[in-house]
Parts: C-alpha cells; sequence; structure tokens
C-alpha cells in the first residue's frame, strides 16, 4: 500500500488527519503531584457524571476505553479495537495548549513559562498603562466569565482595562467592545506581547478578550477572542513538513499556537461542529500531506467552566461527526487523535490538569486489529510518526508507523 511521490519519497499514507481534541485528558499524569491534579482524570469523570449512559459508539469501537486502566464507565473496551491505542504523557514544563501542541510536533518546552498567581508585577503593568492611558484592574488569577459578570459594569463606567490570568502562562485584557474598540484592545495586546517575550518574563499567550451585553448579567464573550502566541522557538515538525514540500493544513486553533509557521492553509473554526466539517471538507481535496485540527469547546466551554454534563454532550456530538469523518477516509488516508492536556470539569478548581492524554490511530487499510502502542513519550512521537511517513526526519520522538498495519 506504499505510495511513491515525484521525488520518489515513500508514504504508507498520502493524508494523515491528527485531532486534537483540546483537554481531552485521560487520568493524572506520572507527575501530576507538582501541578496540585492528583486524581484529575477527565475522561473518566465525565462518564461517571453519565453514570453509563455516554455515548460515544465510535470512539468506543476504536479503542477509547481499551487504553484506560480503567474504562470509562459504560463504554466496553472493544474486543477487536479498530484503532492501535494508547496514551501519551507530557515532558513539558507546563501544562498549556501551547506546550502541548508544540511537544507534539517535536518541540517539547523545556523552560517553564511565567506564571502569576499574585498577579502581573508593576513593570508590566505600568507599562500597559502608559501604553494604553487606561487604568487596570483586577490583576489575578480569574475565571473569565466570572472576571467580566464581577467587574464588566465598573469597565463600562471607567474605561478601565480588566486584566487577569490563569494557572496557565496567559496575560488575558477582558474588553467591553462598545468601551475599548477591538482595534484598540488588538494594539495594547501586541503591545503586551512585545514585553513579555524574553527573561525575565516569557508568557506564552496574551489574549484579548472582547464581551457584549447591557449589564453583568447579560454579557456574553465574542468570538473575536484573539490569541497572540509566543512564537515557536525552534522549527517544529510542521515546518519541517512544509519545508520538504508537503501539504501541512491548520483547522481551528493550530494557526494561533504556531503563529502560523509551517502552515500551508488555515481554517478558522467557530466551534467542535465546525471544526468537524472543516475536517470533511478538506477530506474531499485531493493533497498530499497533514491536516492537523484543534477542536477547543471542550477546554473553552466546559473544562475551565467545570461543567461535565456540556463535556460530555460535546463528546457525544464529536462522535457522531467522528463516524461521517470515518466513512469518508481513503484507504491511504489515516488517522490519528489524541489530546494536549487535561482540563478535568469534576476537579477542583477551573484550570487545566496535568492528565495523560489518549491516542488513537486509524486507518481503513488496517488488515488486523487495533494493539496497544503503549505509553508514548514525549508527545513528540505524534509528530514524529507523521514525518517517518513522508520520509522527513525528525529530532524529538520516536514513531510508531512500523507498528499500524
Ligand atoms: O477563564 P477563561 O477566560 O476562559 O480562561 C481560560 O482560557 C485560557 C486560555 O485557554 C486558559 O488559560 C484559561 O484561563
Ligand atoms: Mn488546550
Ligand atoms: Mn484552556
Amino acid at each position: 500500500m506504499q505510495k511513491i511521490d515525484k521525488r520518489g519519497i515513500v508514504m504508507k499514507y498520502k493524508r494523515i488527519f491528527g485531532i486534537v481534541l483540546d483537554s481531552v485528558g485521560t487520568g493524572a499524569a506520572p507527575d501530576a503531584d507538582k501541578f496540585d491534579d492528583v486524581g484529575s482524570d477527565t475522561l473518566g469523570h465525565v462518564g461517571e457524571f453519565f453514570d453509563g449512559k455516554l455515548n460515544i459508539p465510535n470512539l468506543q469501537k476504536l479503542g477509547i476505553s481499551n487504553l484506560r486502566d480503567q474504562p470509562i464507565k459504560g463504554v466496553a473496551p472493544a474486543e477487536k479495537p479498530l484503532a492501535y491505542y494508547g496514551k501519551m504523557e507530557e515532558v513539558s514544563a507546563g501544562k498549556d495548549s501551547m506546550d502541548g501542541h508544540w511537544e507534539m510536533m517535536g518541540l517539547p518546552v523545556t523552560h517553564a513559562l511565567s506564571l502569576f498567581p499574585n498577579g502581573f508585577p508593576d513593570e508590566i503593568i505600568d507599562k500597559l498603562k502608559e501604553f494604553s492611558g487606561r487604568d487596570i484592574i483586577v490583576n489575578k488569577p480569574y475565571s473569565g466569565t466570572e472576571v467580566i459578570h464581577d467587574y464588566g459594569e465598573e469597565q463600562m463606567k471607567n474605561g478601565e482595562l480588566i486584566v487577569y490570568t490563569s494557572g496557565d502562562s496567559v496575560l488575558q485584557i477582558a474588553a467591553h467592545e462598545d468601551v475599548i474598540p477591538l482595534d484598540e484592545l488588538y494594539k495594547i495586546c501586541e503591545y503586551a506581547r512585545s514585553l513579555v517575550n524574553e527573561p525575565p518574563y516569557v508568557i506564552g499567550r496574551i489574549i484579548a478578550r472582547p464581551y457584549v451585553g447591557p449589564d453583568k448579567d447579560h454579557f456574553t464573550r465574542t468570538a473575536n477572542r484573539r490569541d497572540f502566541t509566543l512564537e515557536p522557538t525552534g522549527e517544529t515538525d510542521l515546518d519541517r513538513l512544509q519545508n520538504a514540500g508537503f501539504e501541512v493544513i491548520g483547522i481551528g486553533k493550530i494557526n494561533d499556537i504556531f503563529s502560523g509557521h509551517g502552515i500551508t492553509k488555515g481554517y478558522h473554526n467557530e466551534s467542535n461542529h465546525d471544526g468537524m466539517n472543516h475536517v470533511l471538507h478538506v477530506m474531499n481535496e485531493d493533497f498530499t500531506g497533514f491536516a492537523f485540527t484543534n477542536l477547543v469547546d471542550f477546554d473553552a466551554m466546559y473544562g475551565h467552566r467545570r461543567n461535565p454534563k456540556g463535556f460530555g454532550e460535546a463528546l457525544e456530538d464529536f462522535d457522531k461527526q467522528l463516524g461521517e469523518v470515518m466513512a469518508n477516509l481513503k484507504d491511504d488516508d489515516l488517522i490519528m487523535m489524541t489530546a494536549d492536556h487535561g482540563n478535568d470539569p469534576g476537579f477542583r478548581g477551573t484550570d487545566h490538569t496535568r492528565e495523560m492524554v489518549p491516542l488513537l490511530a486509524y486507518s481503513p487499510s488496517f488488515a488486523q486489529t487495533g494493539q496497544s502502542l503503549g505509553v508514548r513519550s514525549p508527545f513528540s512521537d505524534f509528530g514524529a510518526t507523521v514525518l517517518d511517513n513522508f520520509g522527513v526526519q525528525n529530532v524529538s520522538g520516536k514513531s510508531f508507523l512500523s507498528e499500524l498495519k
């Protein structure tokens, strides 16, 4: 089933579809104690919340419970899993999306990014005040929906910037769209980005968080959110693929996470559903390379909001569309699914959780039942497998391509 492209490169698969189910972790990682996340288990706790009724038949057939020590409640391990299955363990210093995705693409984040559990120091805040000509309020870790509920009306009166953070390396600025126009907000964020690219402060993301609404009970955040991510600190597997002449399609947050590096074509997602529609759309196109998708609703809408019901329903919706995707896969397509970190809606707090992530790899051309791929670490094994398929040299991780048959 091997293909040979124009340049004589031998490929097992012509197209690889990588899908990151953002924050869908599968149990505390061995180093979870360092993050105070012992006992977290996103998939396990969502399953328990549904008390045996979580309806994810496609993930079930692929082997989502086979990869776990304890099956998800009500989701039996498949007798003959369709996919090769395993878990991945992160080595990066943090548990943010950036760390997870960069590590998956061969660039583990070994230096911890700056965190601000007590708020940002004066030297950053003073510069932001001076640049924007606005006062700054809050300046501490907060949930983004709660912060606009608690401080949005004050901002509408006085026009300050609501600056807040979380357990991640993020500086977020919430602003009512009628009070601080989007252009102005983005300029302030760009300026903030320029302040924190080098030690002593290296922040993963500056996030513009615009919202609208008449009063605190009706404020909603808009799709005009924008992430200003640290530029990748080196080459990633996406660059390597692109440089070797393959197509690299980024769907959803992928473009932001890699600041556009190594991506030949990008699609913005309005939602998980929209993201899966983009996957279905690109499946109809004839390309040779890698389509990399991030589905962020699990994380942003349900994990951080500690909403296990919404989380499970989002998994059920995803599973339906996954069925469609599977039906459209060609023999020389490979689909690989994983996650970038956990965000257990049954756990304390509102932050990501340091978890193992699931790994499922499936092609309709597999001749045998899926086998265990074991525990893979670093996450870079994912990207190494993609590179291996396209005959491109990797620098981090170990390919499992030869195990897929
Ligand atoms: O509470 P909200 O504003 O959704 O913020 C969440 O979103 C950030 C970026 O994904 C995370 O770091 C977390 O703090
Ligand atoms: Mn994430
Ligand atoms: Mn998140």
